[in-house]
């Protein structure tokens, strides 16, 4: 119920407040996502609103208008409320791709697809996860067909499946919610084959996190190597004396201690400790934790190697060394990290009978392959197991951007199966500095497909950030050439779902378009064209739809003010931003302005489709997305312009971007807002601190507002140092910053200027934000409201930093909207 979820200093409760509350409570989005990213299927939507809006509450429209309302509702109608509470419950409840695989139905008729969807449930609070299927058939060359299942199946309490690699069995698991076991199922295409259940004394849950995460069948099908959280140290019993070790005496006077706390890898890892290896047989249920792993590296991604003569296997895997402290890991790829190999003993039985011993790691430790680089992640085989390619983060790592240009790199694998630790890592794709115009700005990619391999064996697909937009691109590994193989013409991103042979399935949406599935075929050498397959899937309500066609986007170039003859190139090259509108002027004057500010500082806004943001473009607002000098997809040298010279050149470049739109006549200086999450908090606050007459509201989401209360409670106290003193913040960052450090934190911040303030604002917290702490949000909100600004705090107490569970994300959005709505009048 709202009231258990609330904290809100505008809102009190009536006498029949719940459904006053109900209205503001729950909590996501985009802002502090990387912009990375159906239908009704529940309750009917009317009884729905009946508990969000105050309006429409029986309680309280019995009773009358109730005692006291959050003000902002003073200012709108009943019936406007109630349909932008509508409108955004439209927007939510469209689905998103998760994941994609193809099969090959072998019988020469095509093949088999099936997406992994998900949904918010919004009365549930969590993601409706099920699958859909689709046949497809390639007539001829132009057209395609997908023949899609009459209904979806449900899978939620699925964490997570992965078919086999020839597609007859299917892996899935559920993690626990408690102490019991894991479960996996395998699955073949009738029945549930086997079912094994993994006790906590073996392992905690499986990492389906995306980052951590690897889940690998071997070749033939009878193992499959994964990633999971070691088991917990036995806790310390206590009773009327002592007892050693974790007795499991079942005493009723005796009670389990804390035990010594352990180090967790920080936001969204909280109790995440020790992300182990792990080899189950499919056929025996039996697992074995791989041996020989230092208890200091934590380990990921686990792939098979190419099957190998004899009875060993080599896996390949990320480790991440933490000695000392575990800095926060997400978001940041900053982390040292690379690639090692483990042998292992499959066929126990056979070796005994050859009398070898299972002490593989003795006589083949695990092996660092990439010990010449300081970042090795997302290592994939080509298809002929000759090489290894993987993804760097070097340029991150070794400045210490939290994130930054990515390089491709490979290693040959030694076909005799011998490994060395000084194995030559080549380039594919170098780090880009500064591109020329229109030219590949680098790399930069958030995941890669588990097969991206076209059928010549060395042709891999790829998506990468191009500026403000997401694109396909083809990476020929053998020569290192690069094409850009989604319409260059295109302002819209795209991004690959799965291959289908040497055909490409991909999802391709705007600001103002719902994503749209695509089927790409190599029409000649290096041209490819893109059919539109019809699907159920993004299936939107004819009003979102409608909306959305009234509204349009353009990518704006904005020159750099001050540039000056010591910055690098890159650095003086305009930046970005994607400015959505109206197609019409309404009466003839502009629509009021939300400029919009990505947090990180190193991510970007892509012009992908995202439902809050056209939420807030549908309801009559223009956007300014500024993608500011520091925004990944620009090349390297931009890039690191920004570290040294947060809260200046950052808030400059937004400064700049208003002024252009202003004075093309796009918006008005009189209606702007500002909205942005963490690092786009961090500006926010600073341009209504350094710009206090400039914006008539603002809104923030888990906001930086004070770098030396957060260098002391965030889980990467490292951030505040490199962003604050530039690269060589890397090496000065300490656990107890010195008083002189703590002044120049203080005087980078918002709350250096916070007595010149005097836009409203509205603040949305996560309390359980381990990366910036919601006391950063609340000490600005208290001292705001101590100098008489007007501002509202909701904190949303089960919330992380991204303030992504459905509630929370359409009370965050819904309260947005409405507070913006009433400074613009
Ligand atoms: C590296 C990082 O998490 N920085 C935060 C201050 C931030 O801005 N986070 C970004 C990624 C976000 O959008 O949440």
């Amino acid at each position: 119920m709202a009231s258990t979820t609330l904290v809100n200093n505008s809102i009190r409760s009536s006498g029949s407040g719940w459904c006053i509350n109900s209205l503001f409570t729950r909590a996501t989005s985009p802002f502090l996502s990387h912009n990375l990213h159906p239908h009704n299927l529940y309750r009917p939507i009317s009884l729905y609103h009946k508990r969000l809006s105050p309006f429409l509450a029986m309680d309280c429209s019995k009773a009358g208008q109730p005692k006291e309302m959050p003000s902002e509702l003073y200012a709108t109608t009943e019936e406007e409320y109630a349909s932008k509470s509508n409108l955004l419950q439209e927007f939510i409840k469209i689905s998103n791709i998760d994941k994609a695989w193809t099969f090959d139905s072998g019988d020469g008729m095509g093949t088999q697809t099936m997406f992994s969807i998900s949904q918010p449930n919004l009365l549930a609070n969590k993601k409706r996860k099920f699958m859909l299927s689709a046949a497809i058939s390639k007539e001829n060359k132009n057209s395609v067909t997908f023949q899609w299942s009459p209904f979806p199946v449900e899978m939620t309490g699925a964490s997570t499946i992965v078919p086999s690699p020839s597609g007859s069995k299917l892996l899935v698991v559920r993690n626990p919610e408690n102490e019991s076991p894991t479960q996996f199922e395998i699955w073949s295409q009738s029945q549930l084959e086997k079912e094994f259940h993994i006790p906590q004394t073996v392992h905690g849950s499986v990492y389906v996190d995306g980052w951590f995460e690897g889940i690998s069948w071997n070749s033939n099908e009878t193992f499959v190597a994964y990633v999971a959280e070691e088991p917990s140290p036995p806790k310390p019993t206590f009773s009327q004396g002592y007892k050693k070790g974790g007795s499991s005496d079942k005493d009723c006077d005796t009670w389990k201690g804390q035990g010594d706390w352990e180090e967790d890898w920080g936001e969204t890892y909280a109790g995440k400790r020790q992300p182990a290896l792990f080899v189950i047989n499919i056929n025996s249920g039996e697992v074995e934790a791989v041996k020989g792993i230092s208890k200091s590296l934590s380990v990921g991604q686990v792939v098979w190697a190419p099957s190998a003569e004899g009875l060993y296997q080599y896996l390949v895997f990320v480790g991440w060394s933490s000695n000392t402290r575990k800095l926060g890991i997400k978001y940041c790829y900053n982390r040292t990290c690379a690639l090692y190999a483990a042998r292992i003993l499959l066929h126990k039985s056979e070796a005994n009978e050859l009398e070898l011993k299972d002490n593989s790691f003795e006589d083949f430790p695990v092996v660092n392959l990439t010990q010449s680089i300081s970042s090795a992640f997302f290592p994939r085989f080509s298809p002929d197991g000759k090489f290894l390619v993987f993804l760097s983060a070097k340029c991150s790592v070794d400045s210490g951007a939290h994130s930054a240009t990515d390089s491709l790199h490979k290693i040959e694998w030694p076909t005799n199966g011998k490994l060395s630790p000084s194995e030559t890592v080549f380039d594919v794709i170098p780090v880009v500095l500064c591109a020329e115009d229109g030219c590949f700005p680098g790399l930069y990619c958030s995941s890669i497909l588990i097969n991206p391999w076209l059928s010549d064996g060395h042709t891999m697909i790829l998506s990468s950030i191009w500026c403000s937009s997401q694109v396909i691109i083809s990476v020929n590994v053998l020569s290192g050439e690069l094409l850009r193989i989604s319409p260059t013409e295109s302002n819209s991103s795209w991004n690959v779902l799965t291959l289908d042979g040497d055909n490409i399935i991909a999802e391709c949406s705007s600001p103002v378009d719902v994503p749209q599935i695509k089927y790409g075929y190599l029409v000649e050498k290096d041209t490819w064209s893109w059919l539109n397959v019809s699907s159920p899937i993004y299936r939107c309500s004819e009003k979102v739809r409608s909306l959305l066609s009234s509204l349009q986007f353009s990518i704006m170039k904005i020159p750099v003010k001050n540039a000056s003859a010591d910055m690098t190139k890159g650095a003086k090259k305009p930046f970005e931003a994607i400015f959505v509108s109206s197609k019409s002027k309404r009466d003839g004057a502009c629509d009021p302005l939300i400029v919009l500010l990505h947090g990180g500082p190193h991510s970007v806004w892509t012009t992908s489709f995202s439902k809050s943001s056209a939420f807030l473009s549908s309801i009559g607002y223009s956007l300014l997305i500024v993608n500011y000098r520091g925004s990944l997809g620009f090349g390297e040298e931009a890039l690191q312009s920004l570290p040294g010279n947060v809260g200046s050149q950052d808030v400059n470049d937004v400064l700049t971007a208003i002024d252009h739109v202003i004075d093309m006549g796009l918006a008005g200086p009189s209606k702007l807002t500002v909205l942005g999450g963490s690092h786009g908090g961090f500006l926010t606050t600073h341009l209504i601190g350094q710009a206090p007459d400039k914006f008539v509201a603002a809104a923030v989401r888990n906001p930086v507002c004070n770098l030396a209360l957060m260098v002391g409670t965030t889980d990467i106290p490292d951030w505040c140092y490199v962003e604050s003193y530039g690269s060589k913040g890397k090496k000065s960052f300490t656990e107890s910053p010195s008083p002189d450090e703590l002044t120049l934190f203080y005087s980078k911040s918002p709350i250096s200027h916070l007595s010149k303030v005097k836009t409203p604002t509205l603040f949305l917290l996560g309390a359980q934000d381990l990366r910036v702490p919601v006391s950063n949000g609340l000490q600005y909100a208290r001292a705001l409201k101590e100098k008489g600004v007007e501002t509202k705090v909701i904190v949303f107490p089960k919330d992380v930093h991204g303030i992504d569970r459905p509630q929370s994300d359409f009370e965050s959005f819904l309260n947005i909207g409405l507070w913006f709505k009433k400074y613009c009048k």
